[in-house]
């Protein structure tokens, strides 16, 4: 008896634990039902516009013709033609007798800076602004990053931006991230005529020596300079948004790298505009364009087609570039209102990471400039490298950026024609304007 009473309670234990086991997995199954839902629901706020353009920009990439690796032959193009006259052009032909300055300037209309194969006294005025003697030093008081403005003997004025990492130094982060790149500074100047875009005004590597910022710094200047007690080099730390007293740049033997801008006259009315594709510079907040693959619509509703063009040329110079900070663009009030590419110091961070979603102007408008377009297709196949070498070799250095820059140009030179020929595929029409 006692047995059979012993015997049921086991029996309803028994009962009662495998009861409670599928109770619990009912709760684990639903559960993780849940919790998939909810990683599913998370994963896809993050598959946003970007990433499906990417996607199908990397799939155009997998499908792009091999004939875009082959490069043309010089005599068969006339771009090509036209950059051998660039690169003569660069070379040193003018000894100083003529205002080259003045002669830089005037040559600037509504097409921009210089005629795409330059000027003949073009390789004379980068050697001008490479060796002329500096009378002031000031602190440039525009923009948020440290800038010098340099005066010359005949009041020409060039920007200086510092060099602040070493050319190897790879930059991880946001596409913004970090301080400006004087050497992405000089190598836009040379991209952009390469390309097709005389829009950057005139940019040189230049080496200041500490006593000749010593001798020519204004006042103003000189109260952010000292000399480090343990290197006994001169540092200084500027004016600026982000100027900190501790977070100087600093001479290495005596001596200051950074990049030298040709400095637009007073008188040419710079006027700054919010780009409509501008990032919001919030980890929080995304930008319209960066969730609407039909941002084009609103963007033609408030701007004339020709701009349009123009801010798809500038999306390409800035992809290949890398450059994911163009939130303001400027155009000189005078030359009808033409827009000028200054600013290109955020470029050259990482080789390896190829920002797609730069290209949103092209992907989400499916247009581009006939001409744009020629002259990408002219450049293929290590023509790019081969011409952008050539030109810095004159007055610069190729070592200006790393060999995985050079692979990231050509890479990214590509996926632009990968875009161009997925638009062209999407198309009932033609997407050349
Ligand atoms: N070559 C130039 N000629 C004339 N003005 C210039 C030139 N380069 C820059 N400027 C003026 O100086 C301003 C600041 O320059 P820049 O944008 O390069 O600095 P920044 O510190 O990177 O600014 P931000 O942080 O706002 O991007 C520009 O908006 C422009 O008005
Ligand atoms: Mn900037």
């Amino acid at each position: 008896m006692i047995y059979l009473r012993c015997y049921f309670k086991y029996y309803y234990v028994l009962l009662l634990s495998i009861f409670l086991v599928l109770c619990l997995n009912i709760y684990l199954v639903f559960f993780f039902l849940k919790e998939e839902t909810s990683i599913g629901k998370s994963t896809l706020l993050n598959y946003n516009a970007s990433y499906f353009a990417t996607q199908n920009i990397l799939n155009s990439l997998s499908k792009l013709d091999k004939d875009y690796d082959l490069p043309i032959p010089t005599e068969e193009s006339s771009i090509l033609k036209e950059l051998e006259v660039l690169l003569s052009n660069l070379k040193l032909k003018f000894n100083g007798d003529i205002d080259l300055f003045n002669a830089t300037i005037n040559i600037m209309n509504k097409d921009g800076l210089m005629p795409l194969y330059g000027t003949p006294y073009l390789g004379s005025t980068i050697n001008l602004l490479k060796t002329s003697e500096i009378i002031k030093t000031y602190n440039a008081l525009k923009g948020t990053q440290l800038k010098l403005l340099l005066m010359f003997k005949n009041n020409q004025e060039v920007l200086f931006k510092p060099k602040w990492y070493s050319e190897s130094k790879i930059i991880y982060g946001d596409v913004y991230a970090g301080k400006d790149r004087y050497n992405g500074e000089i190598m836009a100047f040379y991209i952009s005529l390469i390309l097709g875009f005389p829009r950057v005004p005139i940019v040189v590597k230049r080496i200041l020596d500490s006593t000749e910022i010593h001798k020519t710094a204004n006042i103003g200047l000189k109260k952010t300079m000292y000399i480090n007690s343990t290197t006994k080099e001169m540092c200084l730390y500027g004016k600026c948004f982000y100027c900190k007293r501790e977070d100087p740049v600093c001479t290495k033997s005596e001596r200051l790298e950074g990049a030298a801008i040709f400095h637009l006259p007073p008188y040419m009315k710079l006027k700054q505009r919010l780009h409509p594709w501008r990032r919001t510079y919030n980890e929080n907040k995304t930008a319209r364009w960066e969730t609407d693959n039909n941002f084009c619509t609103y963007v033609k509703a408030t701007f004339d087609s020709e701009r349009i063009l123009d801010f798809i040329d500038i999306c390409i110079f800035d992809f290949i570039i890398g450059n994911g900070d163009r939130h303001r663009y400027e155009v000189i009030e005078q030359f009808n209102n033409t827009i000028i590419l200054i600013d290109n110091g955020k470029s050259f961070g990482n080789p390896y990471k190829d920002h797609t979603d730069i290209l949103a102007p092209l992907y989400q408008c499916c247009i581009i400039r006939q001409k744009t377009w020629e002259r990408l297709k002219s450049i293929k196949g290590g023509t790019f490298t081969n011409v952008l070498q050539n030109m810095l070799v004159i007055h610069e250095t190729i070592s200006l950026i790393t060999l995985p820059h050079y692979n990231a140009l050509e890479r990214r030179l590509k996926l632009v024609y990968a875009t161009v020929t997925m638009c062209q595929n999407q198309s009932n029409e033609s997407i050349f304007k």
